[in-house]
């Protein structure tokens, strides 16, 4: 019973996609289905008619003779004509509303994608899944349409034809039915099989996608010409694909021979019936318009009642595709959310109570037992060596991962409790990978706040407090200048301390509380680093800011510095309390610092 409310659940989804994408596809489908499913029976029966008046007029040319016969088959070539029209209608319209429905499960994935936990992004099980469903799933709801619709058109014809059959002699009828069953059952089977196959391999299949993406996106380019790693790659891709195409062909010839086998025991029905109204005719126990429309019946019944069987196997295996649709939207790893607003103040206190944290999938905790406390008030400045889990720390406190143990707190209340958005609006946030959109400046920028995106003065601030207006000014369109050649002939490429700059103003242009910035200076030659020293402290002056950065001096800055040592936390305090004690805080200093004492001599 499940099962079939399942099944009912599934294409009522399907219907209704489909119905959004196009009414005119779903009426013009069930018309061409009656169509399809009556017009062989009919366009059968009157030419065994036409024969019948035929056979009884020979020598008779009279007038009700010639507009009977040709009044019969008029009929006969307008259903044809009909039938062919609307298939072909159909055909186009379908294109068109494959096109949309495509386009609106890519929204379904895009609108569930966003309250999915990055945890699960993270893994690869839920990658197949996201690939499948993108790239399977837009296709399939028609296909399902269509050869269910094929489905009852053909089960018309097949009752058609069997009133025809049983009319004349039911165990004909059987005799047909008996042997065509195995191959319904097979068919369904090696559907199940091929699907099977795909959805195990779809790792694979990313893979070799992946390869493809190394040896054709413009920006793995330079790497792989630069290392010469195109045969490599190409190489890689081969063998995948081998192994790929070999376990496909291994089905395909399994699928064939079984098929060809129990095609050709379902006609052995159709031929002994065959041969017992040819000995009928011959007997004259029958005439040759009936033999004419029984022998039809029956050859269409059998081939029917094949395409019946691959119908069959369709519908379910595009079932099979379209319960990707329905794991993607009942994924239940999605972000908590609340509801609770963050209280307008000016200060905010933050506070990691006892954190710890793991990623999916490893052993190891990257925070561990982490409890610390500041308030925007605070310049913050987060200083480790790699690895040490200062990008997790900023992670956690931006809800992008939750901790595994303890809690944050946002003014003594847990993040969790908070809507997300409120979280998300409260900061502003430089990513390590930020990125390069392909759009104008001026969006570049103001992206760092879509809600007033239009405010051409407040982005051109933004990228004066950075530096970036020097180079932007310089641009023949300026703002309006176009960034990254993925769309346009004449857009710029900023170099990579450009971008860093244009990404850095993004962030200062948020109307956030706190700004964080992580490995803000890392792609900027000294003198801009010089000058973004001075940036960071106007910004630190009118917002709270917290800095990831292995720059040292900008330690400087703070009024609180975090240092974590795979994943512990070793020590915290102002610069100048971290560099009294001389422990490890004040090690790392010296050590930068002494490096960069170079003489000019
Ligand atoms: N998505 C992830 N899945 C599993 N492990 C991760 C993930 N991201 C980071 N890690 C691991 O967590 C640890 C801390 O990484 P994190 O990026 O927080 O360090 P970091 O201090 O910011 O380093 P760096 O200075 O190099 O940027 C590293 O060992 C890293 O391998």
């Amino acid at each position: 019973m499940k099962v079939v409310k399942d099944y009912i659940k599934k294409l009522g989804f399907v219907f209704k996609e489909i119905f959004k994408a196009g009414p005119s596809v779903f009426f013009l489908s069930i018309g061409s289905m009656a169509i399809a499913g009556i017009s062989p029976v009919l366009i059968t029966y009157l030419t065994a008619e036409l024969i019948e008046k035929l056979g009884q007029n020979i020598g008779n040319d009279s007038q009700t003779v010639y507009v009977k016969v040709i009044g019969a088959f008029i009929v006969m070539f307008l259903l044809v004509v009909i039938s062919y029209a609307t298939e072909s209608i159909k055909t186009v319209i379908c294109a068109v509303a494959g096109l949309k429905l495509s386009h609106n499960i890519e929204n379904l994935v895009a609108d569930k994608f966003q309250s999915i936990k990055q945890e699960r992004i993270d893994n690869p099980e839920f990658l197949d899944l996201h690939s499948n469903t993108l790239n399977r799933c837009g296709s399939e709801p028609l296909n399902l349409m269509e050869s269910l619709f094929g489905t009852v058109a053909n089960v018309i014809s097949l009752i058609g034809y069997t009133i025809i059959i049983a009319k004349h002699n039911i165990i004909a009828f059987l005799v047909i039915v008996i042997f065509t069953i195995p191959i319904i059952v097979f068919k369904r089977k090696y559907q199940g099989l091929t699907f099977r196959f795909y959805n195990e391999r779809t790792m694979q299949l990313r893979r070799i996608m992946y390869y493809l993406e190394l040896l054709t996106e413009p920006e793995y380019t330079n790497e792989v010409r630069g290392y010469r790693l195109y045969d490599y790659i190409r190489d890689q891709r081969e063998e995948l694909f081998r192994d790929f195409i070999n376990g496909n062909t291994k089905i395909a010839a399994k699928e064939i021979t079984v098929s060809l086998i129990t095609s050709l025991i379902s006609m052995i029905g159709a031929i002994l019936v065959g041969v017992w109204l040819i000995h009928k005719t011959i007997a004259g126990t029958i005439s040759v318009s009936e033999f004419y429309l029984l022998i039809t019946a029956i050859m269409t019944l059998a081939t029917d009642l094949l395409a019946l069987s691959d119908q069959i196997a369709s519908n379910s295996k595009s079932m099979m595709f379209i319960n990707y649709i329905f794991d993607y939207m009942e994924e239940p790893n999605l972000i908590e959310n609340s509801d609770l607003k963050i209280t307008e103040k000016s200060i905010h206190d933050i506070c990691f109570e006892n954190v710890s944290f793991k990623y999916t999938g490893s052993d190891n905790y990257v925070l561990k037992n982490i409890s610390v406390s500041f308030n925007t008030s605070e310049t913050v400045c987060l200083v480790g060596e790699n690895g040490s889990g200062k990008s997790t720390f900023v992670k956690l406190l931006l809800r992008i991962y939750d901790p595994t143990e303890g809690r944050i707190l946002l003014d003594g209340i847990d993040l969790k409790a908070y809507d997300i958005n409120e979280i998300r609006k409260f900061y502003g946030v430089l990513f390590q990978d930020y990125v390069k959109f392909s759009d104008s400046v001026h969006n570049c920028i103001g992206f760092g706040n879509i809600d007033n995106i239009q405010n051409d003065e407040g982005i051109a601030e933004a990228a004066k407090l950075t530096g970036a207006d020097t180079f932007i000014e310089n641009y023949k369109d300026g703002y309006e200048t176009n960034l990254s050649k993925m769309f346009f002939n004449d857009a710029i490429e900023p170099s990579g301390g450009q971008w860093q700059k244009i990404a850095i103003s993004r962030a200062v242009y948020s109307d956030a509380q706190v700004l964080v910035l992580d490995e803000p200076t890392a792609a900027l030659d000294p003198k801009s680093e010089v000058k973004m020293f001075d940036t960071f402290k106007n910004i630190s002056e009118l917002k709270s800011t917290i800095i990831i950065s292995h720059r040292m001096y900008i330690t400087k800055l703070s009024n609180k510095i975090i240092l974590l040592e795979n994943g512990n936390l070793v020590e915290e305090g102002s610069f100048e309390e971290l560099i009294k004690v001389k422990k490890e805080f004040y090690s790392m200093y010296k050590i930068q610092s002494d490096s960069y004492s170079m003489s000019v001599e």
